[in-house]
């Protein structure tokens, strides 16, 4: 792999020492800088090759776009909403997270939150400390027996279901990716979000804020739960609907919330916070010690191997870097009845998924599950349609269908079968190109 060259890195938020010691013991010169303004880090980020955040630096277009010779972004962390990775992608730098080192921490506040809920324990301490002793007002529920939905099934989802399976909560959920028989193996029984709302008298998400996930929770989605239902947001402001979560908690019909992540942080508008049955953490999940040792031993050392042209691991973004494609453990090349696609993948809650198939990057990962169709076509609203009915005349159900980001041009999709097509010549005059198989 062609190394990069990487001289001068900036940290600009507060990052354990471990990742400036292994930066600088790999000849890599450091800068710390905090709590700088917008304009303070475009001056300043001109002068590196790198930059090293967490959740608080804003990496904007304006930013990118004032650097010179960067990189590299590296997250200390996993969510990379700070980030404007599509315009970054656009200079060829290369955003990089930490997605495993936080887990535990995170899943281990999203049980405090829900345990807070259920006893009141903030709410008591607070009381206790204005010299009251209010054994009435602060009367809970037990959380054995209960019923605890979870949206999100990959790493820090599975590991809140199995520590509260561990006080007798009953856990169901619902993961667009990560397949049904994979959580059942961890106690999680898999659902439709339709059937998983009435069920369940608390509720955890687990996804990253996207167009498909902002405002999952609304006023729609809270009217078909159960009255009282309670509800933790330890992953992305905006998830649950701020707006609806207050007309929720206000008619009843959400009887308390634990939120450690709001739309705007630290949030101006203070209703969420100030209401009496809202716990609330000023984005406390990655907070451990041990959390942040992880993180930032995990930044530092992904990007030495990659200066040092060992690998390039975490990587959100590679595009523009073509020589880096082939070293990535996700990188493959398969050969398809004598033709070669270059596909890019991951693994995500423990399941296979792929991201792009020759340069048709999915909107959603697609699961390698079952039996798979994949076909090139140009891109067009009666696509899915035709393809549906021709299926439909082979007897043969469509299980799902995976569209790419670009609506325009020929493009891959990918259709997830009941089972294999007898014969592919009957979508000749859809497609420019399909095959199949069964994984
Ligand atoms: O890793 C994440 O996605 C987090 O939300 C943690 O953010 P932080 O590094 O604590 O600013």
């Amino acid at each position: 792999m062609a190394p990069i060259s990487i001289k001068r890195i900036l940290i600009s938020e507060s990052v354990d020492p471990c990742c400036k010691k292994i930066l600088q013991e790999n000849g890599i010169q450091v800068t710390e800088k905090q709590n700088m303004s917008k304009d303070d880090l475009i001056a300043e980020i001109k002068d590196y090759d790198g930059l090293v955040v967490r959740s608080a630096t804003k990496v904007t277009a304006d930013v990118i776009n004032a650097t010179g010779n960067l990189q590299i972004i590296g997250r200390a962390g996993t969510g990379v909403d700070n980030v404007d990775v599509d315009t970054a992608t656009k200079k060829g730098i290369i955003v990089m997270n930490t997605p495993s080192g936080n887990t535990i921490s995170a899943a281990e506040l999203t049980c405090t939150l829900l345990m807070s809920l259920s006893r009141h324990v903030p709410q008591a301490a607070m009381s206790m400390k204005a010299g009251n002793w209010d054994r009435k007002k602060f009367m809970g529920a037990e959380m054995y027996g209960k019923i605890l939905g979870i949206v999100g099934l990959g790493r820090i989802g599975k590991e809140v279901a199995t520590r509260m399976q561990s006080f007798g909560m009953k856990t169901i959920g619902y993961d667009p990716i990560t397949p049904p028989e994979v959580t059942a193996t961890w106690g999680v029984d898999q659902m439709s979000l339709e059937q998983l709302w009435p069920q369940c008298d608390y509720i955890t998400v687990h996804t990253p804020l996207m167009p498909s996930t902002a405002g999952l929770l609304n006023d729609t989605s809270f009217a078909k739960c159960k009255k009282g239902v309670k509800v933790v947001n330890c992953a992305r402001g905006g998830i649950i609907d701020e707006d609806a979560l207050l007309r929720a908690l206000e008619s009843g019909q959400c009887g308390g919330a634990g939120l450690d992540v709001f739309v705007e942080e630290p949030p101006k508008n203070r209703a969420l916070v100030n209401h009496p049955n809202v716990i609330s953490c000023p984005h406390l999940g990655a907070s451990t010690k041990e959390a942040q040792a992880r993180c930032g031993q995990d930044i530092a050392l992904q990007i030495v191997d990659m200066v040092m042209g060992k690998g390039l691991v975490g990587a959100v973004s590679i595009r523009h870097k073509p020589h880096l494609i082939g070293h990535i453990t996700c990188g493959v090349c398969i050969s398809v009845n004598g033709s070669s696609y270059r596909a890019t993948g991951s693994v995500q809650g423990g399941a296979p998924v792929l991201l792009e198939l020759n340069h048709s990057v999915f909107r959603q990962p697609v699961s390698l599950t079952g039996n798979l169709l994949f076909l090139k076509a140009t891109a067009s609203p009666q696509l899915l349609p035709s393809v549906t009915g021709l299926l439909a005349t082979a007897g043969v159900e469509m299980e799902s269908f995976s569209a790419p980001a670009t609506r325009s041009g020929d493009q891959w999709y990918c259709v997830g079968l009941s089972s294999l097509l007898g014969d592919l010549g009957a979508l000749k005059p859809l497609v420019k190109e399909a095959a199949q198989l069964s994984v």
